[in-house]
């Protein structure tokens, strides 16, 4: 018997233009905790793709238990145990949290399903790993962590024993992320097998027993993570040394660049304001941080900032002049960029190429448009420079189509976007999500450079050690007030998560 649960060996994938996987070896044994590290584009989505029998590798071996074995379809990989939380979750939104776990795998009696069984079987896996869900609410109803708890108790409804996790934490709050932690060291405690791809080093130091570190498609090797450093991790990975610390020299805050003042924001189903009167500025030469516990109102505000929702109170100035009801194209001609939330939904066109996505907001513009027809060669000359600078990789240079892309290079392409405009003001909301050590250390040197250039930065960040190292000042959000206006250099971690779980409040706020 082989000491091995699940053995690739030798695999190859190849896209138009890119070897996505180039003779890559991975071997799991059973009960540990395997970290797959890699760079955006690395090809480790690529890899668990082919283990999930999503695609067909052209070269290369999957075993199971030393026996080989092919894998046509996710159908197969069931059959052989493996299970896959994706990226992005695969649920059905008007659907219960029951009635997604059993989807596909129900069993009926006499034509008739039978639910009281499956409740059951849920409820006592529910119980054994820890897995809160509430098995009657509506998918589009609960949390994104409970979401991710439904996709785990699907994998063990279906009794897979080796689990893949796709960058499970990036949508996660801290909170969260500490329950997913001891619910993955119990699975394998259990006797399960995990796969766990992630970008944080933190997170692969707490959990994992081993890593395999991929770059540019290739295996570079599998070490004991107790054995190395997160420095020695990411320098594996990247292939140089990486600062995990942002170098920035004192601020010098000029004049005001964005003034909001008594902004508020009803929610339109529960009639509760989200933002409540709401008064901050942001001054040239700054980063402005807004913190809080995820559903605080940071995303309203944002939105309401950007002219993405309506307001119902109070005036936002951006550099003087009043923008309140100003449409969305009017703020991003008049100096304010914007890197989303939710980078599918408002920060790309999927089904665009590359290029097109670079020019969002300024195809209209005369550099590349001309009696309403488009000057492809400026755009693509445009998205040349900026792919090259940006470091943007994907298979097909300005021609790729954005929903082929890796997710940490759709970000960077987002990124390079709006930072590449050189606005007045730049709303970041979680700039680094998803981006590997080398690509975040970039970024944030970027937001550092464009506030030395005397541009105004609001960061909304959820990662703590992004807040404390980036910004110039804190404002911690709660319940849709500013509870607290920091100076980063003077508060602690302890003392800033009082004020963002608000049993803490300034005077005065
Ligand atoms: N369906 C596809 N069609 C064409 N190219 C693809 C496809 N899927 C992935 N690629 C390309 O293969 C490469 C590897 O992508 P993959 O998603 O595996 O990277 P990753 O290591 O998971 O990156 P990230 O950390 O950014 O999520 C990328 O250059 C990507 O553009």
């Amino acid at each position: 018997m082989s000491e091995y649960v699940i053995e690739m060996c030798h695999i190859t994938k190849e896209f138009p233009g890119i070897i996505a996987n180039d003779d890559i070896t991975l071997q799991l044994k059973k009960g540990e905790i395997h970290a797959l590290l890699g760079e955006n584009g690395a090809g480790k989505s690529t890899l668990m793709s082919v283990l999930f029998g999503l695609y067909q590798p052209e070269k290369g071996v999957i075993k199971k238990e030393g026996r080989e074995v092919k894998i046509k379809d996710p159908n197969d990989a069931n059959e052989l145990g493996i299970g896959m939380v994706h990226q992005h979750f695969k649920l059905v939104h008007n659907f219960t949290v029951l009635q997604n776990i059993i989807l596909g795998v129900e069993t009926t009696r006499g034509g008739f399903l039978k639910m009281d069984e499956a409740r059951k079987k849920v409820m006592d896996l529910s119980r054994q790993y820890g897995l809160r869900v509430d098995p009657d609410a509506l998918i589009e109803d609960i949390t994104v962590g409970m979401q991710q708890r439904v996709e785990i108790l699907k994998m063990l409804y279906r009794d897979n024993e080796i689990l893949i996790f796709d960058e499970p934490t990036a949508v996660l709050t801290p909170q969260e992320i500490t329950e997913l932690m001891k619910i993955m060291k119990g699975l394998a405690a259990e006797g399960k097998s995990i796969l766990f791809i992630t970008h944080k080093l933190n997170e692969i130091k707490e959990v994992a027993d081993r890593c395999t570190v991929l770059r540019k498609g290739r295996y570079v090797g599998t070490v004991e993570v107790a054995q190395v450093s997160k420095e020695e991790m990411s320098e594996m990975m990247v292939g140089r040394k990486v600062s995990l610390r942002v170098e920035k020299a004192e601020a010098h805050p000029g004049e005001q660049v964005l003034e909001v003042e008594g902004l508020t924001v009803v929610n339109r189903e529960h009639g509760k304001k989200v933002v409540d009167n709401v008064s901050f500025q942001v001054r040239r030469g700054e980063i402005v941080c807004v913190a809080g516990i995820d559903g605080n109102g940071q995303t309203e505000l944002v939105q309401a900032l950007t002219g993405l929702i309506k307001t119902d109170g109070g005036t936002v100035k951006l550099k003087g002049a009043d923008i309140t009801y100003s449409s969305i194209r009017h703020r991003n001609t008049h100096g304010m960029g914007h890197i989303p939330e939710d980078r599918h939904k408002h920060g790309l066109v999927l089904d665009y190429p590359l290029s097109y996505n670079l020019v969002l907001q300024s195809y209209f513009e005369p550099e590349y448009c001309r009696g309403g027809f488009l000057k492809y060669d400026k755009i693509n000359q445009y998205a040349d420079k900026l792919i090259q600078t940006y470091d943007i990789r994907s298979g097909q240079g300005g021609r790729t189509i954005a929903r082929s892309m890796s997710g940490g290079n759709q970000q960077k392409a987002i990124v390079a976007r709006e930072i590449d405009r050189d606005p007045d003001l730049l709303i970041a909301v979680q700039p680094t999500r998803g981006l590997d050590v080398g690509a975040i250390e970039y970024i944030h040197r970027q937001i550092v450079a464009e506030r030395d250039q005397n541009k105004g930065v609001l960061l909304i960040s959820l990662e703590l050690d992004e807040v404390m190292n980036l910004s110039d000042r804190i404002l911690v959000i709660f319940e849709g007030q500013i509870v607290a206006d920091l100076d980063p250099k003077t508060v602690t971690v302890q003392e800033l998560g009082l004020y963002m779980a608000g049993s803490k409040r300034e005077e005065g706020k």
